[in-house]
């Protein structure tokens, strides 16, 4: 495989559908250099990769069938950064409580999420999330048809919550189990070199996440790599 030694790390941005160009934007200024990933190839020599919001189950079909979701597998399983924005989220997630019929996720991340949990596009809302492994100022978030995290397996960190009131359906939460008792639904969370939130920060112009996601997660495994 060949790989670039130097210059900027290199970020897929699934390009399948959804908000594939706002996360190039911010990607940019950031200092990356942004691929547009459709084909198993386009995945080769990357440093990390997002999976933007959007329709997780048009991504997930559309990525079956262009042969592109069994390489986001394998470069999942194979320790490649990932983050996963919204739809991204539901992509990543082990589980999904409320797929629509024949819709799967790639998995990787030990969750469970229940799509559109906060109710429909007319409930969107925007909210300050205090994130304080990520940044020291309170992260701007949008929630539009957002996925909340049900149940988190023992190696999820929960970066940040919500009030579980939030939620279109609060008695969707399992009882018992830390996430009921807390009364907070987590939505953002990291597990290993793969980053999730049900927000969107490539919309609002708060690149903290992204800028996390480079800094914590990109660039130290491309070192690991580059060293070896
Ligand atoms: N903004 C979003 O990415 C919405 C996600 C969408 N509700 C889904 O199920 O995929």
């Amino acid at each position: 495989m060949s790989r670039e030694t130097d210059g900027p790390a290199v970020v897929g941005i699934l390009a399948l559908q959804g908000d594939v160009r706002e996360h190039a934007q911010v990607l940019t200024a950031l200092g990356a250099r942004v691929r547009e990933v459709r084909a198993a190839a386009d995945l080769d020599g990357l440093d990390g990769l997002v999976l933007p919001g959007g329709e997780s189950s048009v991504i997930e079909k559309l990525a079956r069938m262009l042969g592109v979701a069994a390489a986001v597998q394998a470069a999942v399983r194979g320790g490649l950064p990932v983050y996963g924005t919204c739809a991204g989220m539901i992509l990543l997630a082990d589980r999904i409580a409320n797929p629509i019929t024949g819709q799967g996720s790639f998995g990787g991340l030990d969750v469970t999420v229940a799509r559109n949990a906060f109710g429909s596009q007319v409930r969107s809302f925007e909210t300050e999330l205090s994130v304080p492994q990520v940044s020291a100022d309170p992260v701007h978030a949008v929630f539009i048809r957002a996925p909340a995290v049900l149940r988190v397996g023992e190696g999820v960190q929960v970066l940040a919550s919500v009030p579980a009131a939030r939620l279109e359906d609060p008695s969707l939460l399992p009882d018992g189990g830390f996430l009921a008792s807390s009364g907070q639904v987590p939505v953002a969370v990291r597990q290993g070199s793969l980053l999730a939130t049900s927000f969107h920060p490539e919309v609002t112009g708060d690149w903290s996440f992204h800028r996390w996601f480079l800094e914590w997660l990109v660039l130290p495994a491309r070192g690991a790599r580059l060293s070896r």
